[in-house]
């Protein structure tokens, strides 16, 4: 890649769907905000990519535009969507680079895809940004297709931390990705999480 170049439209999109919201008590991907579902807010911020890919069970949600893609592993959590995720974009696109996002992530916003998309090197094969704690965020992220076999090798040996997928990664700062996209790493997980983000109070 040309050094300051983004070349943004060279990401596949995928959005993992497949949860069982036990936190959240009803499906959080079908939560509103702001007059529109969770699934949706996460849906536009990916909706300039050539290639949309929906992880889910089938038939449970319809997103116009976004190619089903059936979990490899169903219920065996993000880890194993990662993996269906990769290894559709490979099928359809040849290797490259997915942004992965969950359906619990609302504030991420093209500007925040295209920060990551910037910040990759031609080492990278995984790109995340620090929460404001401190840890790499494995949601909202850049997974290289190169990581299949690692993801698959982890799955098969009981592995289900999506954390442990990254690999020669680059992170950002919370700073810089929170700049761009406010909120962007502020992830549903409860209704009070949904409400602290409808009254503004969550960063
Ligand atoms: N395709 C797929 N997506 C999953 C699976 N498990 C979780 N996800 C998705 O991964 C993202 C983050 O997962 P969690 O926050 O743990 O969501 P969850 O499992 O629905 O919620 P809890 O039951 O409260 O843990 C969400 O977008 C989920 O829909 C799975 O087995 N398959
Ligand atoms: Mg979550």
């Amino acid at each position: 890649m040309t050094p300051g170049t983004t070349r943004r439209l060279d990401l596949v999109g995928a959005l993992t769907a497949g949860g069982r919201s036990s936190r959240f008590g009803t499906d959080k991907a079908l939560a509103r905000l702001e007059g529109r579902t969770l699934l949706e807010h996460v849906a536009a911020s990916l909706e300039d990519r050539p290639l949309r890919l929906l992880v889910a069970p089938p038939g449970r949600y319809a997103l116009p535009g976004w190619r089903p893609v059936p979990d490899t592993r169903p219920g065996d959590g993000p880890l194993a969507a990662l993996e269906a995720a990769l290894l559709a974009a490979e099928r359809h696109m040849g290797p490259g680079w997915v942004a992965f996002a969950g359906v619990d992530l609302p504030r991420l916003t093209p500007a925040y895809w295209a920060l990551l998309a910037g910040a990759r090197t031609p080492e990278a094969r995984s790109v995340l940004t620090l929460d404001a704690a401190g840890r790499a965020q494995p949601l909202g992220a850049l997974y290289h297709t190169d990581l299949l076999l690692h993801v698959t090798a982890l799955l098969d040996g009981g592995e289900r931390r999506l954390r442990l997928a990254a690999r020669d990664a680059v992170t950002l700062p919370h700073e810089a990705a929170t700049r761009v996209s406010p909120q962007a790493l502020h992830n549903v997980n409860t209704p009070a999480d949904l409400a602290a983000l409808e009254a503004g109070t969550e960063q």
